[in-house]
């Protein structure tokens, strides 16, 4: 048979012929159909609602569709589609229970261990076996020693100094003999398995400056930022972690700063971790916004929210707000730099004796001079790990506010106030003193050459003679102003005074009074107080007065 026959629907009527059936006379099919009583033609026709012609049906052969040759003359028997249905590549997957036999008989095998080699796979991220999975960091510098800008801080290729092994008897138990005594430490799943993190071990990485503060730092700020970080990471003595920025006014101590800290609240030298979580910068207040400002302005607005407390909020929100920077650590650390005043510092300083400050920035710092000071006493005794004075003018009178900074920044590295008074500022004093002897005097040298050699690994000075490249060329231009009728009328009065012939004649005791006087009245009579500064001077003045001078008459 050549045709394809239709499936009817179960329980149709048998008798509708449709078009496709073939008109084939001969066969038992044709002779079975003649034989069936006569029925109206389109009484079983199904009426069409739409105005549409009908769809043409068109044949579809899915004989080998799925790669099998099928019979396609026949049509689908029920078995068929039961035999396509169960057939294999017709199948949801689904979990076949192992044979218990096989799989308990089978020998346990680390998950992660390399099948091939049998070792542990060290590209590989373990896998947690229900455990809480650990951190897992990239063994790479946050931002790239090799490009345009970069300006590394650690290397540690060079920077890392291997700490020298303490020389080992041979008859000493190594960790890897068992002692007879020790206890047995039953071992965790971690510990079998080969999973427990070792922190110590983290790979060494460079420590590079932010590229978008890399590209605006001058040379000399350029070191200024290595000289900071390699103080206050105990790459310059591994006992002190401070130092003192002494540059001169202009040179960007800010913004060396704020690279210091940049770097050190988002790098360490070991890979994903930070060095600091917190840092506070102490300064003045008149200075509290201005460093909320440089932050913004160096490194964008969504680099970093400080926390300035700049005296807006109320005493009570103030406490709040103190706490809660106090108390928050890891993640939620929102607001990792504080900018305070040294008053508001030293008031607060009890809420934040327990914090953990990774580093702390002084500004204007020789306000620590004076190691008595409350303030002195009340930022000593914060928990700051690192220490940095800015300060253009360090040294002021004598070598007891020289030891205050010092000590301040890098405790213990003078000793004690006594021990630094007695081995240095005692000969030193000595030594320059005029009538000193000359033992004393080499003496006193000598110990000035020490103090020098501790103290200048821990100080930066630069002078703003290195600004001189950066600004345009400076003219100066001298223009001599006579004095106007009125002030020079003034200036004979005071000078004819008895109070200034008396000065004159060396009896006088205000001579800098007088002089400023004279410096005012040069500049503009309006700069003095006439009726007290210049008592009976109206006639001087000019016919036309201004109304200003017109009591005083
Ligand atoms: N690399 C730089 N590029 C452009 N401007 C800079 C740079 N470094 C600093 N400045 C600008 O120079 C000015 C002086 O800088 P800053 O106030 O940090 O100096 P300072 O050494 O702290 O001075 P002072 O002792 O007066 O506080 C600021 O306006 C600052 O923005």
């Amino acid at each position: 048979m050549s045709g394809r026959y239709r499936q009817r629907p179960a329980g149709g009527d048998n008798s509708v012929k449709t078009p496709l059936q073939p008109k084939s006379v001969n066969s038992q099919n044709s002779i079975d159909r003649l034989v069936k009583p006569f029925k109206c033609p389109g009484s079983a026709t199904p009426t069409r609602a739409s105005e549409k012609p009908s769809r043409k049906r068109r044949k579809v052969n899915y004989a080998n569709a799925d790669g099998s040759v099928e019979d396609g003359e026949k049509p689908y028997t029920n078995d068929d589609r039961l035999a396509l249905e169960t057939r294999e590549a017709n199948k949801f997957p689904a979990y076949k229970p192992k044979d218990k036999e096989v799989a308990f008989r089978q020998r346990f095998q680390v998950p992660f261990l390399n099948k091939a080699t049998g070792e542990y796979s060290s590209g590989r991220v373990a896998p947690t076996l229900g455990m809480r999975r650990g951190a897992t960091f990239v063994v790479k510098p946050l931002h790239d020693p090799s490009g345009e800008f970069a300006i590394v801080l650690y290397d540690p290729t060079v920077d890392d100094v291997a700490e020298e092994p303490a020389s080992k008897n041979p008859e000493a138990p190594t960790e890897d003999t068992p002692k007879l005594d020790e206890p047995i430490v039953h071992k965790s799943l971690a510990d079998i398995l080969g999973l427990k993190k070792n922190v110590e071990d983290r790979p060494k990485v460079p420590v590079v400056i932010d590229p978008r503060l890399s590209k605006v730092l001058r040379p000399h700020q350029v070191e200024g930022v290595k000289f900071l970080y390699r103080c206050v990471t105990g790459l310059v003595d591994k006992n002190a972690n401070g130092c003192i920025m002494a540059d001169g006014m202009g040179l960007g101590k800010t913004l060396q700063c704020i690279a210091l800290m940049w770097t050190l609240l988002k790098q360490s030298s070991e890979a994903g971790k930070t060095t600091i979580q917190k840092c506070v910068i102490a300064c003045p207040s008149s200075l509290v916004g201005n460093w909320a400002n440089e932050l913004v302005k160096w490194l964008g607005k969504d680099a970093t929210t400080p926390f300035a407390i700049d005296g807006k909020a109320t005493k009570a929100e103030l406490i709040t707000q103190i706490k809660q920077w106090a108390i928050a650590s890891g993640r939620g650390i929102v607001r990792p730099v504080l900018i305070v005043s040294y008053e508001t510092l030293r008031m607060y300083a009890d809420t934040l004796n327990d914090t953990p400050i990774g580093l702390l920035l002084c500004d204007e710092g020789h306000r620590l001079k004076n190691k008595e000071s409350l303030t002195w006493t009340a930022l000593n005794q914060l928990n700051v790990t690192r220490r940095v004075i800015l300060s253009g003018t360090p040294i002021q009178n004598d070598l007891s506010e020289y030891f205050a900074l010092l000590h301040f920044a890098n405790p213990n590295l003078l000793g004690s106030q006594a021990e630094f008074r007695k081995r240095f500022e005692l000969p030193i004093l000595r030594g320059r003193d005029a009538a000193g002897t000359d033992a004393e005097k080499k003496l006193g040298d000598e110990r000035l050459q020490e103090l020098s050699g501790i103290v200048n690994k821990f100080i930066i000075r630069r002078t703003n003679e290195l600004l001189s490249k950066y600004l345009p060329i400076k003219y100066e231009h001298v223009v001599f102003c006579n004095m106007s009728e009125f002030q020079r009328g003034l200036y004979n009065h005071f000078i004819k005074s008895p109070e200034i012939q008396s000065l004159l004649r060396g009896k006088g005791s205000q001579p800098l009074k007088a002089i400023g006087i004279l410096k005012k009245l040069c500049n503009h009579p309006d700069l003095l107080d006439l009726a007290n500064d210049l008592p009976g001077c109206e006639h001087a003045f000019p016919r036309i007065i201004h109304p200003r001078f017109s009591g005083s008459r």
